[in-house]
């Protein structure tokens, strides 16, 4: 069975925690394929992103280069809406088929704010959900309506088709855009975090210099 997996973000930038949470995703689901795809417009924050779609988008390309599997997905920088996931899932299950396995990939915390995004119950009729533990995260602090979902195993191999949340083995990772944001403002040396030809963009393109939130 083809099995897919879906990444969304704001990225940001485009972070070393998102690469290394995406190949841990990858090699765990087994994926034939990974879409990262950018939030156009990530209408869940309370500050719009700083770099424009069209350049999150342009980084994620780049910091994709040369993967064999991985693509990035425009199509909600395209939709000129609300990002919800929901739709992109829908949008997907419609041109991949009823038997390709779906999986989301999320963080713990948006794992924790899943029960406010649109028809969340949606998405777990669509895919599985793969989720990448922060520092601090907490499976006793789980909104009690996921709980149902929430499977404690470290094997992907057997999974159904849908409707199940695991963790990836994966130690959390403690770095975020907004920290990385801080630090290119400060003029901080930021290599080995952000991947190179992602930090050659944002230099050229004069990113991320000042009002760091
Ligand atoms: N270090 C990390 N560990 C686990 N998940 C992460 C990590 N960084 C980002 N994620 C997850 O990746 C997804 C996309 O992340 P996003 O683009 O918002 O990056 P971020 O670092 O959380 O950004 P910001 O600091 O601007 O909120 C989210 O589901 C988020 O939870
Ligand atoms: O669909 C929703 O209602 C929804 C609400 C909050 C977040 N999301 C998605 O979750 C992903 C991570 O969001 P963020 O802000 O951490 O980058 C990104 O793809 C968002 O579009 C989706």
């Amino acid at each position: 069975m083809r099995r897919v997996g879906v990444f969304g973000g704001t990225f940001d930038p485009i972070h070393a925690a998102h690469l290394r949470m995406a190949e841990a995703f990858m090699a765990q689901c087994q994926l034939h394929e990974l879409r990262l795809i950018p939030a156009g417009n990530p209408y869940h924050r309370a500050h719009g992103p700083q770099a424009s779609a069209a350049q999150r988008l342009a980084m994620v390309q780049l910091a994709l280069a040369g993967r064999p599997g991985w693509l990035a997905d425009d199509r909600e920088v395209r939709r000129a809406r609300p990002a919800y996931t929901v739709e992109t899932l829908e949008e997907l299950r419609a041109e991949l088929g009823p038997h390709c396995q779906l999986w989301l990939l999320i963080g713990g915390d948006s794992l924790l704010q899943l029960p406010s995004w649109q028809r969340w119950q949606r998405i777990l009729q669509l895919a599985n959900i793969a989720v990448a533990v922060r520092p601090g995260f907490d499976a006793a602090n789980l909104p009690a309506a996921l709980l149902p979902y929430w499977r404690q195993v470290p094997d992907f191999s057997n999974s159904a088709a849908s409707g199940t949340i695991r963790a990836l083995t994966l130690p959390p990772v403690p770095l975020s855009a907004t920290l990385l944001r801080h630090k290119l403002a400060g003029g901080e040396d930021c290599s080995g975090l952000i991947a190179p030809a992602v930090m050659q963009y944002i230099t050229g393109h004069r990113l991320y210099r000042s009002t760091a939130r």
